[in-house]
């Protein structure tokens, strides 16, 4: 999805840009409304200098998706709201200059520890805040990261492991005979015990993952039978449609939400202050 729309009422118009690992998740919203998400590539440093010179938000937009629609009324330079995970790429987002950085002292999550990652911590408390604590976020990106607070929004903890495409590629790069298998989008569960060697790798990373999640899922329940589950990243349909396959009792409370960090930011910035962003 790409900016294409209208919006009429500009006042209040904002852009949300989480840095992570793999690509970057942006966020059109007006005020509260999440007007339009979309994901890109990481951008070539040459193209983030630019923005320093924009004018006008149709600017900042046909300099950063070349290929876009774009919005066809001329619109200020609006803010920038930055969750970076990346902190090579958070410095250089910096050059914009409407740009605020969120940090993990702006969330008002307790008991959490100085190197949580911000993605984890916004998108706990954009599911927590929407949706009520306890919470459990598990965000199936580049990592595969479990993350929970309690009715208290006091973090519980939670769990880093290499995500799916990061199982594949690892195999494939650090060893000296396993092939790289393609995250493609497997129409039905790999066979369990496998016979080749490709479908050996899919069988290994899916099923451990899977049952991963699903021993997660009922030690969490185990702590807070009252506990909700929220589900994000770029492998949560891929992984969410195995786990309805294979255990689909667990599959069916799960909150399905791409946008949590996008909420949470919001959250953050329109509830400190009853003015909002500006
Ligand atoms: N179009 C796509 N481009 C890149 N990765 C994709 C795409 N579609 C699905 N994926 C999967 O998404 C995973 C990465 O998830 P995601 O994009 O949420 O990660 P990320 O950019 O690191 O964000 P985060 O840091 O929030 O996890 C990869 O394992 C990959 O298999
Ligand atoms: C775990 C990732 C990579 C997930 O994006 C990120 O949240 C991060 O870099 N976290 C820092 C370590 C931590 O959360 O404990
Ligand atoms: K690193």
């Amino acid at each position: 999805m790409k900016p294409h729309k209208h919006p009429e009422h500009t006042d209040n118009i904002w852009l949300a840009l989480e840095i992570g690992n793999s690509r970057l998740h942006w966020a059109l919203f007006i005020d509260e409304t999440l007007y339009s998400a979309w994901d890109t590539d990481h951008l070539p440093e040459s193209v983030i200098q630019h923005l320093a010179e924009c004018q006008t938000l149709n600017d900042l937009l046909e300099n950063i998706f070349p290929q876009g629609e774009f919005l066809t009324n001329t619109l200020p330079l609006c803010p920038l709201l930055v969750a970076s995970v990346v902190p090579s790429q958070t410095a250089i987002w910096q050059i914009y200059p409407n740009t605020r950085v969120i940090t993990l002292d702006q969330v008002s999550l307790k008991g959490v520890y100085p190197t949580l990652g911000i993605d984890r911590a916004l998108a706990l408390w954009g599911a927590g805040k929407t949706w009520g604590f306890p919470m459990l976020v598990i965000d199936a990106g580049t990592a595969l990261t479990f993350t929970a607070a309690d009715a208290n929004e006091c973090l519980v903890g939670g769990a880093i492991l290499p995500g799916l495409g990061l199982q594949f590629a690892t195999l494939g790069q650090q060893t000296g005979q396993l092939p790289l298998v393609e995250m493609q989008n497997f129409p039905s569960l790999p066979a369990r015990f496998a016979l080749n060697t490709t479908e050996a790798i899919q069988s290994g990373v899916v099923y451990t993952i899977l049952a991963g999640i699903k021993d997660f899922i009922e030690a969490w329940l185990q702590l807070f039978a009252d506990g909700k589950i929220a589900i994000k990243g770029g492998d949560r349909t891929l992984l969410l449609n195995y786990l309805q396959a294979l255990y689909p009792e667990i599959t069916a409370p799960l909150i399905v939400e791409q946008n949590l960090i996008f909420w949470g930011i919001c959250k953050i910035i329109m509830g400190d202050s009853k003015e909002g962003i500006k």
